[in-house]
C-alpha cells in the first residue's frame, strides 16, 4: 500500500444506495433544467445505439448480394446489391451527422447544467446561517462542490445516457453474434472486464486523493492569489517574500501532483497490459469465425458481419465499461455536492416582529458562545441589561470577545449557552429580518465592495435604496461627503482598481463609506459600532464620536481608544470572554481595576508625547 493510500484511507466512499439516489437526483435535475435538450440527446443516442448492428447487418447483405449478383449476373441481384450499398453508406453518413449534432447539444447541456448546479450551491450557501457558514468543514465542502460543479454532474448525466446507448448497441450486437454462437457473446464480455476492474479501483483512489488534498488546494489557490493581488503587493515586495512564496507554491504543487502522476503512470501501464490480454481474447474470436467460414458453415457475408459485430461489440463493451466507470467517478464527486446540500442550515428561527415588553432593550442572561473548534469559549457567563436609549461602551484586549458580542446582539449568532432577549422576547424567536432591521452596524472588519460609491452605502439596506438624497444624507452622517466630492462621478464612481474605470480609496476613506453604510439605517433603534474610527484622522474621529454620542438611539460602541467611551452610560470591560468590570467612567476609575490601568496607560502615553513636544 502506498503512502497516499494509507494517508486518505479513512475518507469514505458513498455506498451503492446513496450513489443510486444521487444519480437519480442528477438526472431529475438535468430533466428539470433542460427537458428539450435531454429529449433530443436521448433520441439521437438511441439512433446511434442501434446503428452499429444495423450497419453490420447491411454489410452482410452487401457482400451476400454482390456475390449473388456475380454468380447469377441478374439485374435484380445487381440492383439489390446497389440498394444495400447505398443504404449502408447512408446509414454510416447519418451516424456521423448524429454524432456531430449530439456533441453540439451536449455542449449546450453542459453549460445549462453547470449553471443550475452553481445556482444550487450558491442558494445553499446563502441559506446557511453565519455560524454554519464559518465552520471550516462547511467551507471545505463548498470548495469541493464548487471545484467540480460544472463538470461532474454533467459528466454523470452524459455517462448514464452513454451507458444506455452502449448497452443497447451491445445487446443488438450480442443478438447478432448469438446467431453464430452464444460463446462468442461471452468472449466480448470477458475481453472488456479486466480493463473495467482496473478503472474502478483507480477512480476510488483518485477521489480519496483529491478529497484529502482539499486543504492543500485551498492553500495553493491562496498563494496564487497572493502572487497576483495588488492589495498584497506592497507588503510582499517590501518584505522580499517572493522566493518563499514561490518555493511554497512549488512545494504544494509537487505535493498535490506527484502522487497523482505516480498513480496515473501505474494505472496506464496496467491498462496497456490488460489491453493486450483483451486483444488476445478478441483475436482468438476472429480466428474462430474465420475457421468456421473456411469450413463452409457460414457465408462470406455472415463472416464479415460477425467479425464486424465482434469488433463493434469489443468497442461497445469497452465504452460501456468506460462510461460505467466514468459515471461512478462522477458520482463520487457528485456525492460532495449532495453532502453540501444536506448540511443543516442552522437553528430554526422564529417569526416574531416585536417583543412583549417594548423599550426593554437587550437582556443577556448567562450568555456563552463557543466557536466551532475553539479551545475556549469566546464568551462566558455574560449577564447584562442594555435598555433602549442606553449608551454602552465596550473595552477589552484583543481577542477578549467584543466582536463576538456584536454578532450575538445583532442575532447573527445565537448563544451556545444562556439566552438574549430583545424587548422581552428571545432573539431566537424573532424573525431574523426584523431583528436585523433593529440594528445599524459597522462591522469589524468591514467590507470594501467593488461596486460604486453609492452602492457601497446602499448595501446598508441590501442595495434596496436608490434614493440619492437618502444616500447623500447617510454620507453626511458617516463623514463621507468629502470622499464623494473628490470622486469624478460622485455616488456613481465605481470603486476598486480591479476595474479599468475604478478608483481606489484610502483606508480611512473606505471606513467613512462603511460608516455611511451603517448610518443609512436611520430607523434602526440600535447603533452598533465596532471600532468605527480606527482608520479616521483625529478630526474625523472626534466629529464622529460626538455625533454618535448625541444620538437618541441605543448606542453600543467598541473602541480601544478609551477616551471615546468616556461619555457612555455604562462601560463594559471584557477579559478572555468574561465581564471583568462594568460601570461608568467615573466608577471604574475610582475602582482602580483593569479599566483604570488601561486608561492611565493610554493617557500617560499622550501626556508624555505632549510633554516631549513642549
Ligand atoms: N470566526 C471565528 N472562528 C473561530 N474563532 C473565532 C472567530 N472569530 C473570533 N474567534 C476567536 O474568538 C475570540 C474572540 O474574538 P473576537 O473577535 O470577539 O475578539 P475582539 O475582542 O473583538 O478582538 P479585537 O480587539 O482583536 O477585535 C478570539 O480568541 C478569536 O480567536
Amino acid at each position: 500500500m502506498s503512502e497516499a493510500e494509507s494517508e486518505f484511507a479513512d475518507i469514505s466512499l458513498p455506498g451503492p444506495g446513496r450513489t443510486a439516489r444521487h444519480a437519480g437526483r442528477v438526472i431529475a435535475l438535468a430533466v428539470r433544467t433542460a427537458p428539450g435538450l435531454m429529449a433530443l440527446i436521448a433520441a439521437l443516442s438511441l439512433f446511434a445505439a442501434l446503428a452499429p448492428a444495423a450497419i453490420a447487418w447491411l454489410g452482410k447483405l452487401v457482400i451476400d448480394t454482390v456475390l449473388a449478383a456475380i454468380e447469377s449476373g441478374a439485374a435484380a441481384d445487381r440492383n439489390a446489391a446497389i440498394f444495400y450499398v447505398v443504404a449502408e453508406a447512408g446509414l454510416v453518413a447519418s451516424l456521423l451527422a448524429v454524432r456531430r449534432l449530439t456533441t453540439f447539444y451536449k455542449r449546450a447541456l453542459h453549460a445549462r447544467l453547470g449553471h443550475a448546479v452553481n445556482r444550487l450551491i450558491f442558494a445553499k450557501s446563502l441559506r446557511l446561517d453565519l455560524q454554519t457558514l464559518e465552520e471550516a468543514s462547511v467551507q471545505q465542502q463548498i470548495l469541493l462542490a464548487r471545484q467540480h460543479a460544472a463538470a461532474r454532474p454533467y459528466g454523470l448525466v452524459i455517462r448514464i445516457i452513454e451507458f444506455a446507448q452502449f448497452a443497447v448497441t451491445l445487446i443488438s450486437l450480442a443478438a447478432l453474434l448469438a446467431t453464430f454462437s452464444p460463446l462468442a457473446v461471452l468472449l466480448i464480455v470477458l475481453g472488456g472486464l479486466p480493463l473495467f476492474l482496473n478503472e474502478l479501483g483507480f477512480s476510488g483512489a483518485m477521489f480519496r486523493l483529491y478529497t484529502g488534498r482539499t486543504p492543500e488546494v485551498r492553500q495553493r489557490n491562496y498563494l496564487e492569489g497572493l502572487m497576483i493581488s495588488d492589495a498584497a503587493a506592497p507588503e510582499r515586495i517590501h518584505a522580499g517574500a517572493d522566493p518563499a512564496i514561490e518555493a511554497r507554491y512549488e512545494g504544494l504543487f509537487s505535493r498535490i501532483h506527484d502522487e497523482d502522476r505516480r498513480r496515473h503512470h501505474r494505472h496506464a501501464w496496467l491498462g496497456v497490459a490488460l489491453i493486450a490480454v483483451s486483444s488476445a481474447v478478441f483475436i482468438a474470436g476472429k480466428v474462430w469465425i474465420v475457421l468456421v467460414t473456411l469450413a463452409g458453415a457460414i457465408t462470406l457475408g455472415a463472416m464479415t458481419m460477425y467479425i464486424a459485430a465482434l469488433k463493434q461489440g469489443q468497442n461497445a463493451v469497452t465504452s460501456l465499461l468506460a462510461s460505467l466507470n466514468g459515471g461512478y467517478e462522477d458520482l463520487l464527486y457528485v456525492s460532495n455536492l449532495y453532502a453540501l446540500l444536506e448540511i443543516g442550515e442552522g437553528r430554526a428561527r422564529g417569526t416574531a416582529r416585536e417583543g412583549p415588553v417594548p423599550g426593554d432593550g437587550y437582556r443577556l442572561e448567562g450568555v456563552g458562545f463557543r466557536y466551532d473548534g475553539g479551545n475556549r469559549p469566546a464568551l462566558k457567563d455574560i449577564t447584562l441589561h442594555i435598555p433602549e436609549g442606553h449608551r454602552l461602551g465596550i473595552a477589552g484586549a484583543n481577542g477578549s470577545g467584543k466582536s463576538t458580542l456584536v454578532k450575538l446582539l445583532t442575532g447573527l449568532y445565537l448563544p451556545s449557552e444562556g439566552r438574549i432577549t430583545l424587548d422581552g422576547l428571545d432573539l431566537a424567536d424573532w424573525a431574523p429580518e426584523a431583528l436585523f432591521e433593529r440594528t445599524a452596524v459597522l462591522f469589524q472588519p468591514y467590507q470594501r465592495y467593488r461596486l460604486t460609491a453609492g452602492e457601497n452605502i446602499a448595501m446598508g439596506r441590501g442595495l434596496r435604496v436608490t434614493d440619492r438624497r437618502a444616500l447623500l444624507d447617510a454620507a453626511e452622517l458617516g463623514l463621507a461627503r468629502s470622499v464623494l466630492d473628490d470622486l469624478p462621478e460622485g455616488l456613481d464612481t465605481r470603486l476598486s482598481r480591479q476595474f479599468l474605470d475604478g478608483r481606489e480609496l484610502s483606508g480611512g476613506q473606505w471606513q467613512r463609506l462603511a460608516l455611511s453604510r451603517a448610518m443609512l439605517r436611520t430607523d434602526a433603534k440600535t447603533l452598533i459600532l465596532d471600532e468605527p474610527t480606527s482608520a479616521l484622522d483625529p478630526a474625523g474621529e472626534a466629529e464622529f464620536i460626538e455625533t454618535a454620542a448625541k444620538s437618541d438611539r441605543t448606542v453600543i460602541l467598541i473602541s480601544h481608544r478609551l477616551a471615546n467611551l468616556k461619555g457612555s452610560d455604562t462601560i463594559l470591560v471584557l477579559d478572555k470572554g468574561r465581564i471583568a468590570e462594568q460601570g461608568t467612567h467615573e466608577t471604574l476609575m475610582a475602582r482602580g481595576g483593569m479599566y483604570r490601568d488601561m486608561f492611565e496607560k493610554q493617557a500617560g502615553f499622550y501626556e508624555r508625547a505632549k510633554a516631549g513636544a513642549g
